[in-house]
């Protein structure tokens, strides 16, 4: 773009809401061979900064720059339009890991906390940021067993056939290194087990009861036996059982070398509700977490 040209630009800040620009967006204006002809007129640059979210939860950023010359309609010159991806959870998880890769040691990370705490979704998250695998145990289970579902398998076989294999499959991942792995919310209840996932790194999802109840409410219990089979309002008797569990296996959650408090990142955002804290922020304090005990 030529100088004298830059200079006349002048933008309508009042479009722009200067706090709506966490870094600049990468992209750049091209102007076509059209301005350069009439340089010499002043031209006004308008932009309109949209920020957005797409179905999962990911922050876009539309920026559209439009341009007119006197009282002309905006399409009588040029205007540009972009969209730039501008995902600032994504930076701070890049960042945040790489902070603390050279102290993992590619020790294996496990994931407990009770059904619903978002260790499959967080931990997926978490494996892609730090280029590890994934693993969900209660998966483990299903293939070792040849049955495709832990709902058959405590139908078919029982629930102590279920942990019996359950502490198999950790005891196989203990050997392994660079891998995420989800546990079954059971999983903490066994001594031996927390032997197994002592070589790793361990780090508890701790979600209020009440958003576990609504989370498992919205997608039923049909896959978690535990839960399953009871009449009546998903959120109440959700809540209800996982209580009970709760009360049973709080202290062994509180082995976990890290915890992840979605009410402490609520406090730290400022939000009144964890409903609103997205699984990306979760593994950015997974990351913080684990990042104070290494
Ligand atoms: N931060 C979040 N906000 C809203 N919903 C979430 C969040 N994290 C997970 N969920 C939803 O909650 C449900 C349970 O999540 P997920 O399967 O990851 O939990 P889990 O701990 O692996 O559960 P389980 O131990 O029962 O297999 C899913 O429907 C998921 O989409
Ligand atoms: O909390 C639990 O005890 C369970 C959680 C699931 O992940 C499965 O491991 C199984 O449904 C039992």
């Amino acid at each position: 773009m030529e100088a004298n040209f830059a200079q006349r630009m002048q933008i309508s800040t009042a479009w722009i809401d200067a706090d709506k620009f966490p870094r600049k967006p990468t992209s750049f204006l091209r102007f076509s061979g059209r301005f350069k002809e009439h340089k010499r007129h002043q031209v006004f640059v308008s932009a309109q900064f949209r920020p957005e979210r797409d179905e999962n939860r990911h922050r876009w950023a539309s920026f559209q720059v439009s341009c007119s010359y006197k009282n002309s309609q905006v399409s009588t010159l040029e205007s540009e339009s972009l969209q730039d991806l501008f995902d600032e959870e994504a930076l701070i998880l890049k960042n945040k890991s790489q902070e603390i890769e050279p102290y993992l040691k590619g020790r294996c990370i496990y994931l407990v906390g009770m059904m619903g705490s978002g260790k499959t979704t967080v931990g997926k998250i978490l494996s892609r940021t730090i280029h590890y695998s994934f693993c969900d145990c209660d998966k483990l289970v299903e293939q070792d067993v040849g049955v495709p579902s832990v709902a058959e398998i405590f139908e078919i076989y029982g629930e102590d056939f279920f942990r019996d294999k359950e502490t198999e499959a950790l005891e196989k991942l203990s050997i392994e290194h660079r891998f995420v792995v989800s546990t079954g919310g059971g999983a903490v209840i066994r001594d031996e087990n927390w032997m197994y996932m002592s070589k790793g790194i361990s780090v508890w999802l701790d979600v209020p009861l009440e958003e576990l109840a609504q989370r498992i409410a919205a997608v039923g219990t049909k896959s978690r036996p535990l839960l399953d089979n009871e009449s009546g309002d998903a959120y109440t008797n959700a809540f209800r059982r996982l209580s009970t569990l709760f009360k049973k296996r709080h202290k062994a959650y509180e082995n976990a070398k890290a915890r992840v408090s979605l009410e402490n990142i609520a406090a730290k955002l400022g939000y009144k509700d964890v409903s609103n804290i997205t699984p990306a922020m979760i593994a950015i304090e997974a990351l913080e977490q684990i990042g104070n005990i290494l």
